[in-house]
């Protein structure tokens, strides 16, 4: 078992513009670990994301990704995350595997190391099959986990999910949610899943409450509904943000 967390925040705060968004948020997630940060709309969820892949840095606190600072050892941080952003990013004209490839050649990968990576990832998330299908034929879901099979390629340690059910109907949300903890379990992946729905939870979930930039809970889903005493983690998510 690897003790370096693969992902450790310490005492960060930001603000757009002086409007505080962030406030000295601390956490840490091991190595292979699944954990869901949720929090509603406006929360800082995607703020806290920008940072850790530093598309935004003005910022105060510490952020180590497998025990690289991301100021300090950028490249080696970085090339320890993997990253689905809310809004999709495929190039939705060109193919599955062409796709992947782009996204190879940005991580330095030659054409064949990135198709023999991109098939793998593609067989993980069930999508072999479609690797020649031009990506806007595919359904949600399936696009989904292109990008999943993507940010997997370069086999980062750490996994940034954005909100990534977002449009889903169930049955793709639920596939989906599996997959990532598949990928916890049987690759020892970590999983920090952003989300404000509370029905995405799973049972044994750890669970990171964000509210107003401020992280009011961190703790696995049970024992924060009995800590308070509420009958489900609708009831405790409700009892801790208002
Ligand atoms: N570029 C920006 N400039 C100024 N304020 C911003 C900017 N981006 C976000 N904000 C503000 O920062 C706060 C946190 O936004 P953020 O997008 O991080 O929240 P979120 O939890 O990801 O929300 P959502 O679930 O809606 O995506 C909100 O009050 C938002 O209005």
């Amino acid at each position: 078992m690897n003790d370096v967390p693969a992902l450790e925040v310490s005492e960060l705060s930001f603000a757009y513009a002086g409007e505080p968004v962030l406030d000295a948020i601390s956490l840490a997630i091991a190595a292979g670990e699944f954990a869901v940060l949720l929090g509603p709309n406006g929360a800082g969820k995607t703020t806290l994301f920008s940072l850790i892949t530093r598309l935004h840095d003005r910022r105060r606190g510490d952020i180590r990704i497998g025990g690289h600072d991301v100021r300090r050892h950028a490249s080696q941080a970085h090339a320890h995350i993997g990253v689905v952003f809310q809004q999709p990013t495929l190039d939705l004209d060109l193919s599955v595997a062409q796709n992947l490839a782009y996204h190879g050649a940005l991580h330095g990968m030659g054409p064949g190391e990135a198709r023999r990576r991109g098939a793998r990832q593609l067989e993980r998330v069930g999508l072999a099959e479609q690797r020649r299908t031009r990506v806007r034929r595919l359904s949600g879901g399936q696009r989904r986990r292109v990008e999943i099979a993507r940010g997997l390629m370069h086999e980062p340690r750490l996994l940034l999910l954005d909100e990534p059910s977002v449009g889903l109907d169930i049955a793709s949300r639920r596939e989906l949610v599996e997959h990532a903890h598949r990928l916890c379990a049987e690759e020892g992946v970590a999983v920090l899943w952003a989300t404000h729905l509370i029905d995405e939870v799973r049972p044994g979930d750890r669970v990171l409450i964000l509210h107003r930039g401020r992280l009011l809970a961190d703790d696995r889903a049970e024992a924060l509904v009995a800590g308070l005493g509420v009958a489900d983690l609708g009831a405790a998510f409700d009892r801790l943000t208002t």
